[in-house]
C-alpha cells in the first residue's frame, strides 16, 4: 500500500476544527499537533460558519450530546466551502434523540466520511445490536454489510473501527488488520481517530477520500500498534501517552512495513 496523505499533513499543517465532546476534547487536540495537523476546538454559535473560511476538515462528534446547532451552523458552513465533514456519532444509538439528531445531521449535511464503531453503524443502518453507551456492544449483523449500506444510504464513506476496522464507500471495501487491544482501554481513542480522519481528507481530493480514510485508519492502527509494544495489557495510562508518541514519530516508511490492509 502506498502512502502520500501522512507527508502531505505535515508539510501543509491542516488546521482541523473541532466540535467534540468534553471528554476528549483536550486528547484529540493533542493527537491532531503529535500528528502534525492544527486543532481547533469551539462550538460557540458565533464563530463556528466563519471558521469554515479557514479550516481544512471538519470534525463533528455528537459523544456528549451537545452543541447540536452549532454542529449544523458549522457542517452547512463547511459543505458551502468545500470543507470536508467528519461526522463521529458517538453513543447514537443509546437513547432516541441521539438517533433522531444524528440522522437529522446525516440528512441535512453532505458528510465525506462518518467514523463509527459496529454499534454504532448498526443503529444507522436500524440493525438490532445490544449498544452499551458508547462502547460499541455485540451484535449478530454482517458489519461488512452494516457499513456497506450506511455508505451508500449516505453516500459517503464508512469507516467501522474494531479489532478489523472496515472502510467503505459502498462498493470498495478495505479491511485493516493492524490494532491492539489496549484500543478500547482508554477513552477516546475512537474519537481521536475521528478528527485523524478529518485531517486525512483535509489535505486530499475529494476524489481519493476513500484512499485518504483507508491510510488515516491503517497510520493509526499502526501508531497504536507500536505504542503498546514494550506495554503489558494493563498499562493503560501508559498507551494513551505512547499513543500521542507514535503518532509524532511513525512515518510513511514504517508504515508501509508494517501494513496489514486487505481488499475486497
Ligand atoms: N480489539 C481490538 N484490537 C485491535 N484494535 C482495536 C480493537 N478495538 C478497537 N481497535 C482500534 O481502536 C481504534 C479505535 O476504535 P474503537 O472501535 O475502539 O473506537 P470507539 O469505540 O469509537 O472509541 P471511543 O468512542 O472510546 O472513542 C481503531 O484504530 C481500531 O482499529
Ligand atoms: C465516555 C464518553 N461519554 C460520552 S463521549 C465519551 C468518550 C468516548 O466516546
Ligand atoms: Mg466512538
Amino acid at each position: 500500500m502506498q502512502f502520500k496523505y501522512l507527508n502531505l499533513i505535515r508539510e501543509r499543517n491542516p488546521l482541523v476544527h473541532c466540535i467534540t465532546n468534553i471528554v476528549v476534547a483536550n486528547y484529540s487536540a493533542n493527537g491532531l499537533l503529535a500528528l502534525g495537523a492544527s486543532p481547533l476546538m469551539s462550538a460557540n454559535l458565533d464563530e463556528v460558519a466563519e471558521i469554515q473560511h479557514f479550516s481544512q476538515g471538519l470534525l463533528l462528534n455528537i459523544g456528549t450530546f451537545t452543541n447540536v446547532e452549532a454542529k449544523l451552523l458549522a457542517g452547512k458552513a463547511a459543505n458551502k466551502n468545500s470543507v470536508p465533514v467528519v461526522l463521529d456519532p458517538a453513543g447514537c444509538g443509546a437513547t432516541q434523540c441521539r438517533k433522531n439528531a444524528t440522522e437529522t445531521l446525516l440528512n441535512e449535511l453532505d458528510i465525506a466520511v462518518l467514523r463509527g464503531n459496529a454499534g454504532e453503524l448498526a443503529s444507522i443502518a436500524k440493525v438490532d445490536w445490544q449498544v452499551k453507551g458508547v462502547d460499541s456492544g455485540a451484535g449478530n449483523g454482517d458489519i461488512v454489510d452494516i457499513a456497506k449500506k450506511v455508505a451508500k444510504q449516505y453516500q459517503t464513506i464508512v469507516a467501522l473501527s474494531g479489532a478489523t476496522d472496515i472502510i467503505t464507500d459502498g462498493e470498495r471495501v478495505a479491511k485493516i488488520h493492524n490494532g491492539t487491544a489496549l484500543f478500547p482501554r482508554i477513552t477516546g481513542s475512537g474519537c481521536l481517530l475521528g478528527a485523524v480522519c478529518a485531517a486525512f481528507v483535509g489535505v486530499a481530493e475529494e476524489a481519493d477520500y476513500f484512499q485518504a480514510v483507508v491510510e488515516a485508519c491503517t497510520v493509526y492502527a499502526i501508531a497504536g500498534e507500536l505504542a503498546a509494544k514494550p506495554l503489558t495489557e494493563t498499562q493503560t495510562g501508559s498507551f494513551s501517552i505512547a499513543l500521542l508518541d507514535q503518532l509524532a514519530e511513525i512515518s510513511e516508511e514504517k508504515a508501509q512495513q508494517l501494513a496489514r490492509v486487505t481488499y475486497e
